[in-house]
């Protein structure tokens, strides 16, 4: 799979960060007036998909899913993945994207699709306050930074495929922060 981040526009999330909240600090009620921050925040954690296989489960009673007969008692692993990057969901699924999140007038646009936290009755306990935390993290530090590759690599340079474990971990790279204000 190739990993293409042409599409992430830190300039157009600075754009929006700098008309709607200025140079105060930002607030987590601000992300309903931020819809392509919050469009690239989600499609960072559709892309990046960092938990490929949740938790393993098992069943509590026999059941039938897709008609597939799953006894009680068995192991069962959902693949996350296929549904971040599902042909039938997405429009780019290999491609990062914002546009996955937004509607025709920019808005911000709920997926059924995006399961980075899972679903059900384990979905990640954790998921609003990880949902804030990237917000908040994210935003402020776009406020403050300038993020560009080392001088002398180009960004079509940078190697974004993750290592591949029970978590996709980004390789470490070298980044330029370069002061905003
Ligand atoms: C971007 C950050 C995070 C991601 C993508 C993430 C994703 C996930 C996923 C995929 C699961 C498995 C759900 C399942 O079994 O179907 C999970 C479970 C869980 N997560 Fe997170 N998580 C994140 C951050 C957090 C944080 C910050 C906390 C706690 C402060 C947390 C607490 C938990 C707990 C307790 C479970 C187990 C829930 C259960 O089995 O009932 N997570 N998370």
């Amino acid at each position: 799979m190739t990993f293409n981040f042409f599409n992430l526009r830190p300039d157009r999330v600075q754009e929006e960060l700098g008309r709607v909240v200025g140079s105060r600090p930002v607030q987590t009620e601000d992300r309903r007036n931020l819809p392509y921050t919050d469009a690239v925040i989600h499609e960072c954690q559709r892309f990046a998909n960092i938990v490929p296989l949740s938790i393993p489960h098992k069943t509590s009673r026999d059941t039938t899913f897709q008609g597939y007969f799953i006894r009680e008692g068995t192991t069962v692993i959902p693949l996350l993945t296929s549904v971040l990057y599902d042909e039938s969901q997405w429009e780019t699924p290999h491609t990062f994207n914002p546009s996955h999140f937004l509607d025709e007038e920019g808005k911000f646009m709920k997926r059924d699709a995006f399961m980075a936290f899972s679903a059900g009755r384990r979905v990640c306990l954790g998921e609003s306050l990880a949902r804030m935390e990237l917000f908040l993290f994210f935003t402020s530090l776009l406020q403050r930074f300038r993020f560009t590759p080392p001088p002398g690599v180009t960004e079509d340079k940078l190697d974004l495929t993750p290592v591949v474990g029970f978590t996709l971990t980004p390789v470490p790279h070298e980044l330029c922060a370069v002061c905003r204000l």
